[in-house]
């Protein structure tokens, strides 16, 4: 039986990837889906190609899995909040019916995530006044997001404006907890400050997602000196699965645990599926959980 809380999951970006969606394009759903069967994993998150509800959750319930979340890009200082809401109900809408528990937010204007641009040093700040329409319009995202039973968690990216721990900061007080929770994504964290507990502690009160995506201390250090773009990077293998890099899972579990989060933890390592063969991967994680993690031996 299982005693923990927690639910863990992993994301379709190790077989597709949303922001390239021409690599791994020959990985079907169905492939997806039943790689994270023989992993041992309970779910994953809404890919771009996923079907339509009806039809998702007749492969779900053939596999028993869940849907932890989806994405959702929101332009809220571009736009204004009116033009962001109607995408964003429809999208609720659907994950409603695939029984989802989070919808991820992102702020996207002026990111360069998509870009070529030098995703460690061309980053959009934001001023004080787009501070507080983001924050304003976040809270009622959440506040919309409760309608459709889900929770609205924040996504810290690389390449946006929310990204340093400082960033999140800003993001925490100015938003409320009511509305606005915060999805901490280890990954995003060490590649832009080194240091991802602090974050952790400052907020643990506010996590409501939880991301583990490492990073090779090596290509990450090689894809700074060059002045890489995120997609480059992640193309070169900045990212991979718990256990194949160099953040240290158990002391943020260990936090995690110690303050009663609950919810989903979801592996989350966008490769290149051609280079990085995504069951493989998902089986490194598996072991990693289950014997650094889960089962830990005591010395
Ligand atoms: O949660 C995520 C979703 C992706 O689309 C994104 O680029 C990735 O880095 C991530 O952390
Ligand atoms: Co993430």
């Amino acid at each position: 039986m299982n005693e923990q809380p927690i639910r863990w999951g992993i994301a379709p970006i190790g077989w597709r990837n949303d922001d390239m969606p021409e690599i791994g394009a020959g990985n079907t759903l169905s492939h997806l889906l039943s790689d994270i069967v023989v992993a041992g994993f309970e779910g994953t998150e809404v890919g771009g190609f996923f079907p339509d509800a009806q039809a998702l959750n007749k492969e779900l319930a053939l596999r028993n899995l869940r849907i932890a979340g989806q994405w959702f890009s929101s332009y809220i200082i571009r736009d204004g909040i009116e033009l962001v809401i109607e995408p964003f109900r429809k999208q609720c809408q659907y994950l409603k019916e695939v029984k989802a528990d989070v919808i991820v937010v992102s702020e996207q204007t002026g990111s360069i995530q998509g870009t070529e641009q030098n995703v460690f040093a061309e980053k959009p700040n934001f001023n004080e006044a787009e501070w507080e329409q983001l924050c304003a319009g976040l809270n009622e995202l959440g506040a919309v997001a409760k309608e459709y039973g889900l929770r609205l968690v924040y996504h810290h990216h690389m390449g946006t404006g929310v990204q340093t721990a400082e960033e999140v900061d800003r993001l925490m007080d100015g938003t409320d907890p009511a509305q606005v929770a915060l999805l901490y994504d280890t990954g995003h964290i060490f590649v832009s400050d080194g240091d991802y507990m602090m974050l952790l502690r400052k907020h643990i009160g506010r996590i409501g997602h939880v991301h583990f995506k490492d990073a090779r201390r090596a290509v990450l250090d090689d894809c700074r000196e060059s002045g890489k773009s995120f997609m480059q990077s992640f193309l070169s293998g900045m990212f991979t699965v718990p256990g194949d890099g160099c953040i240290d899972f158990r002391e943020v579990y260990d936090l995690l645990l110690e303050h009663g989060y609950y919810g989903w933890i979801v592996i989350e390592a966008e490769q290149d599926p051609d280079v990085a063969h995504p069951l493989e991967y998902a089986l490194i994680a598996r072991r990693y959980i289950d014997g650094q993690l889960l089962n830990r031996l005591q010395v």
